[in-house]
């Protein structure tokens, strides 16, 4: 069996369609929605990231700010820029890109962020809120994952879902999302024994591990759907999974590539968190 190939691209090209609709809606009512994307540092990678996401806004109409400071750019610094822009009328999402350099407690300054504005989903409260069934933003990674799922057709209510991988940022999030659809999870980790033989149960196998080669072709069910969250840069500068998508691709029944995946989806997802964001402001009647 060779896998389908899910087209992450243009799924979040239709998504971010979706956005722009709305953005004129509310641009129409007075409010344009803001994202301020905040970036300390100057770590290649991250800088494409965070320039792909300001595009992403200016294409669906939203407006963005992108704040980067150097490296030695002080916590309680960051922390008061974040006041700021918790303050901001004209800003609804606040992302701090990630990882932010050594000297600064990420955790502290996830928890700064006002949880109304909180688009990645990661502040506590936010975390308790997906947690207890009542979420006000999914973590975007995750909420992209469940949208390919959709698109997909795939039934979750009793459906076995392996997580690989328990980050506060994509694994356990992804297992409560999951978990509220029906599914039966279990989310391993890099200390589980036998991991084969939990992935070789599910149905939906979801990988986010940071270790390229991780999930071979011969640890998967026949027709299970294989999302690779996984983002690798090789020694010749490609960009490749944490699956290994040459064996796997023989034995599943859809898988997502990398690139042209899941990472699309998840800029696709911080739009519509912004709009959503934007949306709860305008109704609430607080924002201009
Ligand atoms: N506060 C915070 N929120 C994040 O959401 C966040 C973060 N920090 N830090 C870094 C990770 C990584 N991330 C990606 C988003 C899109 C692609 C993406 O669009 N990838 C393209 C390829 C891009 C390329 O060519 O490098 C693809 O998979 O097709 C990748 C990675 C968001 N992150
Ligand atoms: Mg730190």
């Amino acid at each position: 069996m060779t896998a389908k190939v899910i087209d992450g691209v243009k799924l979040a090209a239709s998504i971010r369609e979706q956005v722009a609709e709305r953005a004129a809606v509310l641009t129409r009512q007075g409010v344009k929605p803001g994202l301020a994307v905040v970036l300390v540092g100057s770590d290649a990678a991250s800088q494409v990231y965070v320039r792909n996401k300001v595009a992403a806004c200016e294409k669906a109409g939203l407006h963005s700010v992108l704040e980067q400071y150097p490296a030695d750019l002080t916590e309680d610094a960051l922390l008061s820029r974040i006041r700021t822009l918790n303050a901001d009328k004209t800003i609804h999402g606040i992302l701090v890109q990630l990882p932010l350099p050594k000297h600064i407690d990420a955790h502290r300054v996830i928890e700064a962020i006002a949880a109304e504005k909180d688009v990645d989903g990661f502040h506590i409260s936010n975390a308790g809120l997906l947690m207890t069934g009542t979420p006000l933003f999914r973590p975007c990674t995750p909420y992209g994952v469940m949208k390919i799922l959709e698109s997909e057709q795939v039934v979750l209510r009793g459906a076995v879902a392996v997580v690989v991988g328990a980050s506060n940022i994509v694994g356990k999030p992804m297992a409560m999302l999951l978990q509220a659809a029906g599914a039966t999870v279990t989310i391993c980790n890099s200390k589980t024994r036998d991991l084969a033989w939990h992935t070789r149960h599910a149905d939906i196998v979801v990988v986010a591990t940071g270790k390229p080669g991780m999930v071979t072709g011969d640890m998967i069910k026949p027709g299970a759907i294989v999302i690779d969250v996984g983002i690798n840069r090789t020694a010749d500068g490609k960009l490749c999974g944490d699956v290994d998508y040459a064996s796997v691709s023989q034995v599943a029944g859809a898988i997502t590539p990398v690139p042209g995946g899941v990472g699309p989806m998840t800029i696709a997802m911080l739009l519509v968190n912004t709009i959503e964001a934007a949306e709860r402001s305008n109704a609430s009647g607080i924002t201009p």
